[in-house]
């Protein structure tokens, strides 16, 4: 291809690979993805001239039709959820019903929702700007000063907040905001795709709350949600609602196209990992890297990066290839996290856009809500967790008009071998959908504690709580004395508000407060049920960038005392997990295999940590002893029996089996891998679920592989993996084939968190597992087709 016919995305990816060895080459896969042409349409006829004026006049000059579908879709009455891509208009499909209604009915009011400030202070300042007359837009959070917040309360007309202020600060004060309630018209909910997991389940009960005091002061909401691109948008909203949701997904906004490159890090032959396997260049060193070469190129470049070390290493890395081959663009490049002042957030975002700085190392701070997009490149070092992520953070790159290119660089780790090798899994499959629970015992408890203390609970009420599962929780509230029930309802016995006890960022449990010992500076919090995976003594913590290390974790007075330094390792916690059946929900048996989902009790222990240098290296493990934590949670689990996988099975197609010596090994490998793949069908991060797997378990007399949510209750990732158990195994097999190790590595069955340090594994062993038990599933169900088929065939006969 010679230079004038290269496209510039193309040209920027040679660049990138120039003078890697042939052997080493890391591209896995290139996809050019096309560019996406505008359908505008024209206004609708209700936006009232003031707010058509104000809308044209920050240079919109005629809606896409989605944002028209949407915007009328709410006027109408109907909630809606509008989700499409990056910087495809969302704020004006809101916009444009709210203002109106605003504008045209001096009583309503609205409320405006987002999961940052800083998110809610954008979209504040987008509005401002438009100066409708009479809408009187403000904010009210954590950072409102106490004389404004009277002022808000009594005049303003549309609110911008987050759900943490909505929980804590209006809700319980709900009779002060009565003005505000009796007029409540819209309800904006942003960036919804992030309500996921146990916040998620939070959310949903947050918002069935606040529908709940709306209507007690005679108001019905509409909601206009908007989301990245997530599958079954209407299903999830409305989990998330409590209520209906129309979903406008078809996305009319313009977009550059885009090359997008599949990346795998060689393996090193000089550096080893734990127990010696091969490690595989850090994604993270990767990164800083490809930024580099993009940035001599003169490429706008994000790069996005898992950790906040991370960004700062990449960023560091990137500066440093520069200060040697190009010194006057080292200080073009910066590294960005969540806990910048706002005025830092927008020097940096302003630098970026006119090209100040050429190069960014981000964490997922940047991946919400900021208007950047347009840029030159992006780089994804690590799957970010879910389809959504990648296609909001590869949406960064691309202007109409221009090409972009965007890399995507597997880390260590099973997910990303796989995606690595199956591009059709990253690029070619629909978003995931997000999971939550609001029925979750943990979380509907202390929400329906709220709810009772904002305003007794009346019995008509318990069925947007979840009917029966509210009912139960409730009777348990009553038990524990903390309600009280009365004909009329369920009242709140205590003088103090529930809400202060009620984390909803938490997973429910207590929060050990992480402190600079020399000063007695409160750097932040961490949750109590990881405190001992995370600031256990000897472990490197950091904050806002400054590195410290723990001194002393004293999980009694939930304090971790910390002293600033800056190690070159980071420490990964190892712990030691047993796993109790407590109640079998669902039970699926295929000939030897069962598959099964309920309540378990997992018992662990943090036993000491790891020390690894950037480049994965493992310097070496340093035991602790640090007390037993209990979880309890859901599962989903299989056993195979004991002539099944040691091959005595004699039936049809014989099978070899696996030694007895190595079903350990074999269980173990097939357990991590299966952690590592299951966030590619529910949302979730690998840390958010945990495994065991065991030869014999005494619960069930077999072999047996467990995967668990990692927080009380389950949020519903355990049931994802039980209801897509076929889809998930084989990934898991295709993840574990596909690795070119010869005995296991990050990339397929080790796994960073394992209590055992990675031992036993047996690669072959796991492959052999997997096989197992989805031939088994896959003999049974041909059974049950053909038995199917048989009976149709009969009924035919008979009738
Ligand atoms: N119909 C339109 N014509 C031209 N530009 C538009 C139109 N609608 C919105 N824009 C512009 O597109 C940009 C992105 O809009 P907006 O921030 O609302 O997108 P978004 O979908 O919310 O983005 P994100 O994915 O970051 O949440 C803004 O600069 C906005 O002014």
């Amino acid at each position: 291809m010679t230079d004038t016919a290269e496209t510039r995305a193309r040209r920027l990816l040679r660049r990138a690979t120039a003078g890697v060895p042939e052997d080493d080459y890391p591209v896995t896969h290139i996809a050019d993805l096309p560019a996406r042409h505008a359908r505008a349409t024209d206004w609708p006829g209700w936006v009232p001239d003031a707010v058509l004026a104000a809308v044209t006049a920050t240079g919109v000059d005629r809606p896409w039709e989605h944002q028209v579908e949407a915007a009328s879709t709410a006027w109408s009455g109907h909630n809606v959820v509008v989700a499409t891509g990056t910087s495809s208009g969302k704020s004006l499909a809101y916009q444009l019903p709210v203002l109106s209604r605003l504008a045209t009915d001096g009583r309503a009011t609205a409320l405006y929702l987002s999961p940052t400030k800083a998110l809610a202070g954008d979209q504040l300042r987008s509005v401002s700007d438009m100066d409708v007359q009479g809408v009187r837009p403000a904010r009210y959070d954590g950072d409102t000063p106490q004389s404004e917040r009277g002022w808000v309360r009594d005049h303003a007309r549309w609110v911008f907040t987050n759900p943490d202020m909505l929980h804590r600060g209006i809700l319980p004060a709900h009779p002060r905001w009565a003005r505000f309630f009796r007029g409540l018209s819209y309800v904006v909910v942003d960036e919804c795709h992030g309500y996921r997991g146990v916040f998620g389940s939070h959310v949903a009960l947050l918002l069935r709350r606040l529908r709940r005091i709306a209507r007690r002061y005679g108001a019905d909401p509409v909601f206009v949600l908007a989301s990245a691109t997530t599958a079954e948008p209407a299903e999830f909203a409305g989990r998330l609602l409590g209520a209906d949701c129309v979903a406008v997904t078809d996305d009319a906004s313009p977009h550059g196209a885009r090359t997008v490159a599949l990346w795998e890090p060689p393996l090193l032959g000089e550096l080893a990992g734990e127990n010696d396997a091969p490690v595989r260049r850090s994604a993270g060193a990767e990164a800083a890297r490809i930024l580099a070469e993009l940035v001599i190129e003169g490429a706008r470049t994000l790069a996005f990066v898992r950790s906040r070390r991370g960004a700062e290493l990449t960023a560091l890395g990137a500066q440093r290839i520069l200060a040697e081959v190009a010194p006057e663009l080292a200080d073009k490049v910066a590294a960005y996290r969540a806990g910048y002042l706002p005025e830092e957030r927008r020097a940096l975002e302003s630098a970026l856009l006119d090209g100040e700085l050429l190069g960014v190392a981000t964490t997922n701070a940047l991946e919400l809500g900021v208007d950047i997009s347009g840029l030159d490149a992006v780089v994804i070092a690590g799957y970010p967790g879910t389809l959504a992520s990648f296609w909001q953070q590869s949406g960064r790159a691309g202007r109409a008009g221009d090409d972009a290119l965007v890399v995507f660089v597997a880390r260590d780790d099973p997910l990303d071998t796989y995606l690595a090798h199956h591009p059709k899994a990253l690029l070619e499959r629909p978003v995931e959908a997000a999971v939550l629970d609001p029925t979750n015992p943990y979380v509907l408890a202390p929400h329906l504690a709220c709810a009772a203390a904002e305003s007794a609970l009346t019995v008509k009420e318990l069925d947007d709580f979840g009917g029966h599962a509210a009912r139960s929780v409730l009777d348990g509230l009553v038990a524990d004395s903390l309600l009280r029930r009365r004909p009329s309802g369920w009242y709140w016995t205590s003088r103090d508000r529930p809400h202060s006890d009620v984390d909803i960022r938490g997973s429910g449990v207590e929060q050990v407060a992480v402190v600079e010992a020399d000063t007695s500076r409160l750097l932040g919090t961490v949750d109590g049920a990881a405190a001992c995976g995370t600031v256990h003594p000897g472990a490197v913590y950091l904050h806002r960038g400054e590195s410290y290390v723990v001194d002393e974790l004293d999980l009694e007075r939930g304090i971790a005392f910390v002293h600033a330094e800056d190690p070159e390792w980071s420490t990964s916690a190892r712990d030691v997990v047993d796993i109790e059946i407590l109640d079998t929900v669902e039970k699926r048996t295929y000939g030897g295999v069962t598959v099964n989902l309920g309540y378990v009790a997992v018992t662990s222990r943090v036993v000491g940590y790891l020390r690894r240098l950037p480049s994965g290296e493992v310097l070496d493990h340093v035991p602790l002893d640090l007390p037993e934590q209990v979880l309890h949670t859901r599962a989903v689990w299989y056993t195979i029996a004991e002539p099944l996988l040691c091959g005595a099975d004699e039936g049809p197609g014989t099978r070899t089996g696996v030694k007895p010596a190595r079903v350990p090994g074999a269980l173990h490998a097939a357990e991590h891998a299966a952690i590592g793949l299951l966030p590619l069908f529910a949302t979730c991060d690998r840390w958010d679920i945990g495994g065991v797997s065991t030869a014999v378990h005494a619960d069930t007399g077999e072999a047996t592989v467990f995967v668990h949510d990692g927080h009380p209750g389950g949020a519903g990732f355990a049931d994802r993996g039980y209801a897509a158990f076929v889809p998930w195994l084989t990934a898991t097999r295709e993840a574990v084939i596909s690795c070119e190790c010869p005995a296991g590595c990050p990339s397929c069955v080790q796994s960073p968190k394992c209590g055992n340090g990675n031992e036993p594994l047996d690669k072959a062993g796991a492959v052999a597992v997997l096989d197992l038990v989805l031939a088994a599933v896959g003999e049974a169900a041909a059974a049950h087709d053909h038995s199917d088929a048989h009976a149709a065939e009969d009924s035919t006969g008979t009738t």
